[in-house]
């Protein structure tokens, strides 16, 4: 398997791909706000370096989705009528997860309600936190 993450939009002539490098730390967005990511291919991974390389790459691209999911949900937290903790929608984190278990299946939906209601909470917290700044 060596798929591609690929924005729906085609990339810009002039955007310069942010593609990450097995070993190398990937750049976050190019010009266009387009996040590009060479998946790597876990059968050519042989050492614990080359591995745990691989594991930096997609973690430092899985930190900048975290860091504009967070933005993205803060939009909401102020659109809602009520926003943050208080107005919580189970049903919407429901098809949330239950979305991103197709995209997910070694996973599956109740370990990624786990960390999805991690990553929804640490989101809310930070809406909290910037609410009050
Ligand atoms: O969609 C919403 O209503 C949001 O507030 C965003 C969000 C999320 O982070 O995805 C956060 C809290 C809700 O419980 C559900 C989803």
């Amino acid at each position: 398997m060596n798929d591609q993450l690929d924005a729906p939009a085609a990339p810009a002539p002039d955007a310069a791909p942010a593609v990450s490098t097995p070993g190398g730390v990937p750049s976050a967005a190019g010009p266009a706000g387009e996040l590009r990511v060479a998946l790597p291919d876990t059968a050519g991974l042989r050492t614990i370096g080359e591995a745990r390389a691989a594991i930096d790459g997609i973690d430092a691209v899985l930190a900048a989705l975290l860091e504009r999911r967070v933005a993205v949900a803060g939009v909401v937290q102020r659109l809602k009528p009520v926003g943050g903790f208080a107005g919580r929608d189970a049903a919407r984190e429901r098809a949330i997860v239950e979305a991103m278990a197709a995209h997910a299946p070694s996973l599956g939906a109740e370990r990624l309600a786990r960390i999805m209601t991690a990553v929804i909470e640490a989101g809310l917290d930070a809406a909290d936190e910037s609410a009050r700044a």
